[in-house]
């Protein structure tokens, strides 16, 4: 917990980035295997990388509809499987069985009836993250910068925890969360100086900010 609102920092992907990060003080730390990511960790380098948080931070791999040998390759080097693609409440209820790890999906969010369907995996997850959708041409599912209207979240009936994400930065993280009555929040490029590029003092800043907030009543 870092104050009234947790925080995750994700896409980290370089030693220093890790430790700047964890100096910030977040919750949980997020580490993205894909490719096409400017944030890509590979996955064999995943297990030195996320060492450092071992009892500090709980790491989280952010995975695209990964198959069954990159769940194996990755779910020992972390806490958590973020599920970032278009996984069925089925495939995810087979990757928590199969990694044994916990289990958190990404959807995204346009209306109101959008948050309302992720109920739809709720007995095969820990936790959900909500994203806005990505531009039409983006390479990226995540990642994009790219806010959504947070008040659709106020009041929804959602079965499992959930983070809010999309297009944060330390400004706008409190009218955010007042307007969704989040209790934690996922940043990634409104912490960067360029895409994959962590700035230590954006990432301190971010937390900073969420310390400061109350836990909201959704
Ligand atoms: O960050 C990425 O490159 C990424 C790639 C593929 C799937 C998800 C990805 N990022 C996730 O998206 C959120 C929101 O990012 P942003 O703050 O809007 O830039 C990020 O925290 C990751 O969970």
């Amino acid at each position: 917990m870092t104050g009234g609102v947790d925080v995750k920092l994700c896409g980290l992907s370089t030693p220093a980035q890790v430790a700047a990060a964890l100096d910030a003080g977040p919750r949980w730390l997020g580490f993205v295997v894909f490719a096409r990511s400017p944030r890509h960790v590979a996955p064999d380098d995943l297990a030195a990388l996320t060492a450092p948080a071992a009892g500090r931070a709980e790491r989280v791999a952010v995975l695209v509809d990964p198959d069954d040998g990159l769940v194996d390759r990755v779910a020992g080097a972390v806490d958590v499987l973020q599920l970032h693609g278009g996984e069925t409440p089925e495939r995810v209820a087979a990757i928590a069985r199969r990694s044994g790890r916990a289990v958190w999906k990404a959807w995204a969010v346009g209306d109101r009836l959008d948050v309302e369907a992720v109920n739809a995996y709720a007995g095969a997850v820990d936790r959900f993250l909500f994203d806005a959708k990505p531009p039409k041409d983006a390479a990226l599912p995540g990642g994009n910068g790219v806010a959504f209207n947070a008040a659709l979240l106020r009041g929804v009936a959602v079965a499992r925890p959930w983070i809010l994400s999309g297009g944060l930065d330390a400004a706008s993280l409190g009218p955010a969360v007042a307007r969704s009555g989040a209790r934690a929040v996922d940043v990634s490029s409104g912490v960067e100086e360029a895409p994959g590029v962590k700035s230590a003092s954006l990432m301190a800043a971010f937390v900073a900010a969420a310390r400061t907030l109350e836990p909201a009543n959704a």
